[in-house]
């Protein structure tokens, strides 16, 4: 199934890093001097599962360089803030990334922020080297997230120790381009690194996200049934490949 590029997102010149993309893996460049990721992950760092309304992230605790992403294609240390989701209203799509045409059911983003150079999040999401996410597409049944008490916008609840490992391939090779924000204020403030082996998703998991609600619990019932956003012209942009 091939993915329409948004236009209206890339009317003005300056927003010629706009993320997501399809990779097109074929004219990805093997670049030998990308290292292997390394990803130093502490699970006491995990703090809350939230319902923001249009996804739900969970958050961790980057007051200090517990778990931390390096090496790979970054030249310094990023503090993991968050992961979240993105989901489709059916099985046939879900990913923002698009790998040769083909749209996968979900995509997990993982995402860190360049401590070493910046004093906060905030102030890192300003800048071209800011931020960095790590892209799984598809997912594992492994993952069975129990969203039963987020089902309403504004909802948390506590999710400690939990093991950030059971969301990644044990295989890290990547595909690393420069790009944005898929979401407001869609910043092009990141290292975009999508990992190219990736897990399958259960339905069952996915129709567990599509019954998270985007209302409070004082109004109509409206689910969460899609997150993802349209993929972005390349422009001048290389994607390179951890991979021969
Ligand atoms: C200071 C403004 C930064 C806003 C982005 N925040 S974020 O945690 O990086 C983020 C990234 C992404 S994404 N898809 O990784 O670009 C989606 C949502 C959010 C969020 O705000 O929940
Ligand atoms: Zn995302």
């Amino acid at each position: 199934m091939g993915a329409t590029v948004s236009q209206d997102d890339n009317d003005s010149d300056c927003h010629t890093h706009q993320s997501p993309i399809n990779i097109w893996t074929k004219m990805a460049l093997y670049d030998p001097f990308l290292k292997p990721l390394k990803i130093q992950y502490d699970p006491t760092t995990s703090r809350k599962i939230v319902n923001l309304g249009h996804c739900f992230n969970v958050e961790f605790d980057d007051t200090s360089d517990m778990s931390v992403l390096s090496d790979g294609p970054l030249n310094s240390r990023y503090r993991l803030r968050q992961f979240h989701f993105h989901w489709g209203s059916s099985d046939k799509d879900g990913s923002e990334h698009v790998i040769d045409g083909n749209v996968y059911p979900a995509e997990l983003h993982i995402v860190y922020w360049n401590s070493q150079k910046y004093e906060s999040f905030e102030e890192a999401a300003k800048h071209p080297d800011g931020l960095a996410v790590i892209g799984v597409l598809k997912l594992t049944n492994r993952i069975t997230l129990n969203l039963v008490s987020l089902l309403i916008q504004g909802k948390e609840h506590s999710f400690t120790k939990y093991n950030l490992a059971r969301l990644l391939p044990n295989d890290l090779d990547y595909w690393t381009y420069h790009g944005s924000l898929t979401t407001e204020p869609y910043f092009e403030c990141v290292t975009w690194i999508v990992l190219q082996r990736a897990i399958p998703i259960s339905s069952a998991q996915l129709t567990r996200f599509r019954g998270l609600l985007c209302t409070s619990e004082y109004e109509k019932p409206v689910p969460i049934m899609e997150n993802h956003r349209p993929v972005q012209l390349l422009h001048d942009r290389v994607v390179r490949s951890s991979r021969l």
